[in-house]
């Protein structure tokens, strides 16, 4: 709804999505929200001069052609170029209603207008005598603005707006905005008012809709300047000209989160009853949303407006002063000026072309509390500064003559310390090399190698820190961590729900401190805890699990995530709520595959030097509110070599039934180790079965052995999830289980890498969701490296999800139990540590006494096992 701007928003059954222009300089566009259709095909790699949203879908009007492009889903609109279109008409501006859109041409006669439409009873060419200067498209109808005299003119449905008979003909405006059912816009006089017209109020009435009251009439506007105004369905908003402050009107549905007063703004967009602003302090050019049904999680910085050609016209301010936000550099954000100063302030500097006015607050005529705590702190300044200057004139002598002494007292401190320090580390020197010649083994040398290795280069990127959290806070959040609280248990944690002080829903970490642990399990718990916080902090993608903070107190060790709503990937495929896994559709499937495969890549391509997750698995694999997924659990994650050809030599760790055959008989860590991890999850979520299943299946019970021959084989609907019925045309299950069978091919050089898999599998869901042209990526990067998102507040839902119980017999390899320093006859009967801190004994996994096919052709591939090596493999391939 409304005019074309630097953000879109669509709404509608198929869910809500905020889509803007990045602050990158490109004009590319980015979207986050749940309608998939859009997600998936956002064109991220067009540029566009401005965006429009309606009813499912979005457009954008692209900067090479000047032509409208939309993505999503409409079934009035043709999605990609809107036909028919004139051959080679360009357009100015775009706007999209609720099931259709509409352009302004360009044109070389300046007295006529050209305006095109396509979609729901609306698609004509029409012709309009006079310059419009811009147009907004209202649910079923348009406006346009006439620039020669600030008349508007609307067409199309008024049956229930009646916004073309109340037109107000004598008033002139400098904007409007179309809304649902209403038209607003700001005045042309002095006072930069807002009047709105239609009969939003009627409609509403109709379909009775609870509203709060005193609020209502969306055609009583305030009578504040604005410099914006936007429409929703029945609700209007503007931005105050003299703080740019937000105020909204006509109805508010119940449940709606109330306007952000306190926050600044510099543009907004309505959807139906949500609005969008992008804020102009604290996090500048971050996107905020209030009402009702809007997308959570934003995507990055977006532009607060629209480039245009410099020099901006006398009004505006260039925003984009040597910021480099346009992608063009004769194009400038040309925003409004401000208008008068609020009350208590005067005017210090006027509106240029560079920067907008700014006011200051007149300590003369203070009535509100802010400009009483302004002039106070001011005032007390100035007089701080005149006493100490009387203090210093009188005090001077003595005070040079103090500082003198002090100095001389301290260089004398300072030279005792220096031959103290320097007697005691020659004692430290003599005793480290004792000890390292009498007990050093060979274990923790590699473990401080390891350690080492990862902090100098980790420092480099060390570019957002979390927030450290009291024992007490996080203690109060759990309800003292009580059992019921419990969403999840691993190998060496216990993860509760927790809501902070602040109404943030939490996921809490607490690493089990358990006597049935070996002694070194304690460093080496500690250790994954300071891996995945120092990993984490560093590391930001719309894929991956945020870590919110920590807490490190006495023996406590606490990492602090955002709740994942909907468990683990895990408890969906392999729960014991049937329901759960049959909701686990296709289409859900194969976008959380794709959604997972995008977090890994970022760790591969876009961290550098690139990190290897080392624990790839579905338990790892968690499932937001919207059910986006999310890579969790970095503890074992390492920073890898940035060339994939030169591995580093790590001893193995992670999870049995998951773990690259060449990581563990050669110890080669790459990137492609995490492939091989991927394309295990990729066989389990295409057969709903478990990486290693001995309790259920005596025959196949690895997931890797038994479906690649039956894929190889052509026999792809053999491996399907019989749970769920399979899709009419098998192709796109077809690509994921040919991708699945490159990913875990036993050399790690002839996997594909993660940035292929992403593409092949997003390709792989075009088809699946019917529209097999896609030929480019089409999900959006949403890659920065260390900003934060917008954290998830109060309004995640508790879910009512335990552990699954059979979770625990998932075997985990700890890092200490590697060739060759472990006895075949010890692996065979290895323990392992289960959820509860119980030790359950790892089962044969099969083909005991006989080679393996997958044992034989890792044979001909990388040379033949050791007798340890061989039997190990027997075990778990
Ligand atoms: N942020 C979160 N929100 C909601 N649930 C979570 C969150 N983090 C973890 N969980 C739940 O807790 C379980 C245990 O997580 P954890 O990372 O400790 O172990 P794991 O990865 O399942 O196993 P292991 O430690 O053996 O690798 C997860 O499987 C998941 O169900």
């Amino acid at each position: 709804l409304g005019s074309m701007s630097s953000i879109a928003i669509s709404y509608g059954e198929k869910g809500s999505v905020f889509c803007g222009l990045k602050s990158d300089g490109l004009n590319s566009v980015t979207c986050y929200g749940s309608n998939s259709a859009i997600m998936y095909e956002t064109p991220t790699r067009f540029s566009f001069h401005g965006l429009t949203g309606g009813d499912g879908f979005v457009c954008g009007l692209l900067m090479d052609s000047n032509q409208p492009y939309c993505w999503g889903n409409s079934g009035y609109i043709q999605m990609g170029v809107p036909q028919p279109m004139i051959r080679e008409a360009q357009y100015l501006e775009i706007s999209a209603g609720d099931y259709h859109v509409c352009g302004l041409r360009k044109v070389r006669n300046r007295n006529v207008s050209l305006v095109d439409c396509w979609g729901y009873n609306m698609t004509a060419n029409y012709v309009f005598d006079g310059m419009i200067q811009s147009i907004s498209a209202g649910s079923v109808f348009n406006c346009g603005l006439f620039s020669n005299n600030g008349s508007v003119f609307c067409w199309g449905d008024e049956t229930s707006s009646k916004v073309i008979s109340l037109i107000p003909l004598k008033m002139k405006f400098r904007m409007i905005s179309a809304g649902g059912f209403h038209v607003c816009g700001i005045l042309e006089e002095v006072d930069s008012r807002t009047f709105c017209w239609g009969r939003s109020l009627n409609i509403e009435e109709q379909i009775s809709v609870t509203h709060v009251s005193g609020e209502g009439n969306v055609d009583l506007a305030p009578n504040d300047p604005m410099i914006s105004v936007v429409g929703g369905r029945f609700h209007a908003c503007g931005i105050k000209s003299y703080d740019h402050r937000v105020i909204c009107w006509g109805f508010i549905i119940k449940p709606s989160t109330s306007v952000p007063t306190e926050v600044k703004v510099y543009e907004i967009a309505a959807g139906d009853y949500f609005t969008c602003g992008v804020l102009a302090e604290k996090k500048p050019l971050r996107p905020v949303c209030w009402g009702v049904a809007f997308p959570m999680s934003l995507p990055l910085p977006v532009l607060p407006g629209l480039c245009k050609p410099s020099p901006c016209p006398s009004g505006f301010y260039d925003f984009d002063q040597q910021k480099g936000l346009c992608e063009s550099p004769n194009s400038g954000l040309c925003k409004p000026c401000s208008g008068d100063c609020p009350v208590e302030m005067y005017q210090k500097s006027g509106c240029t072309l560079e920067s907008d006015r700014m006011c200051e607050y007149n300590c003369s005529s203070c009535s509100s509390p802010e400009c009483f705590l302004h002039c106070s702190s001011s005032y007390s300044n100035t007089r701080t500064e005149k006493k100490n200057e009387k203090f210093w004139a009188l005090q001077w002598p003595v005070v040079i003559a103090e500082i003198g002494l002090v100095l001389f007292i301290s260089c004398i401190v300072i030279l005792i310390a220096v031959l103290y320090v320097h007697h005691r580390l020659r004692d430290c020197e003599c005793s480290a090399r004792f000890k390292k010649s009498k007990k050093l083994d060979a274990s923790s040398s590699l473990q401080d190698e390891n350690i080492n290795k990862i902090r100098p280069e980790m420092e480099e990127f060390k570019l957002r820190k979390a927030q450290r959290f009291t024992y007490k806070e996080l203690e109060t959040a759990t309800c003292g961590f009580k059992e019921e609280s419990i969403v999840g248990k691993g190998s060496f944690a216990c993860v509760f729900k927790g809501v902070l002080q602040d109404g943030t829903v939490v996921a809490v970490k607490r690493t089990i401190v358990s006597l049935s642990f070996p002694p070194n399990n304690t460093h080496k718990n500690f250790k994954e805890f300071h891996t995945e916080l120092d990993l984490l902090s560093r590391l930001n993608h719309a894929h991956l699990l945020n870590l919110l903070g920590y807490c490190e107190e006495g023996g406590e060790r606490l990492l602090v995530y955002e709740f994942m709503a909907n468990g683990s990937l895990y408890q969906h495929l392999h729960g014991t709520n049937h329901v759960l896994k049959q909701q686990l559709i296709w289409i859900r499937r194969v976008t959380i595959a794709v959604q997972a495969a995008r977090g890994i890549e970022y760790l591969h391509g876009y961290a550098c030097p690139p990190v290897i997750h080392r624990d790839i698995k579905s338990s790892n694999i968690l499932i937001d509110e919207e059910h986006n997924a999310r890579v969790a659990d970095f503890g074992l994650s390492l920073l890898g070599p940035v060339d994939s050809n030169s591995p580093l030599s790590e001893l193995p760790a992670g999870t049995l039934g998951y773990l690259d055959p060449e990581y563990y008989r050669l110890h080669y860590l790459t990137t492609k180790s995490d492939v091989y991890s991927f394309g295990v999850l990729l066989l389990e979520i295409l057969s709903g079965r478990k990486a290693i299943d001995m309790m259920q299946y005596e025959e196949g019970n690895n997931i890797v052995e038994w479906a690649v021959p039956l894929i190889r084989s052509g026999d792809i609907a053999a491996i399907l999830d019989p749970i769920l019925k399979p899709p009419h045309d098998l192709e796109a299950l077809k690509k994921i289980a040919n991708v699945a069978c490159k990913c875990v091919r036993m050399r790690g050089k002839d996997r594909p890498s993660m940035d292929k898999v992403t593409t092949a599998l997003e390709r792989a869901l075009a088809v699946l969701m019917g529209s097999p042209c896609i030929e480019q990526p089409i999900l959006p990067s949403e890659v920065v490296l260390g900003s934060n998102r917008l954290h998830k507040k109060s309004s995640q839902m508790s879910s009512n999800r335990s552990e699954n119980e059979d979770q625990r017999f998932e075997l985990r390899a700890p890092s200490w139990i590697t060739f060759p320093s472990v006895a075949s006859s010890q692996r065979r009967s290895m323990s392992e540590v289960d959820g509860d801190g119980k030790v359950i004994e790892v089962k044969n996994v099969g083909n005991v006494g006989g080679i393996s096919d997958v044992l034989r052709s890792l044979e001909e591939e990388i040379g033949p096992a050791s007798p340890c090596q061989r039997s190990f493999l027997e075990h778990n391939f």
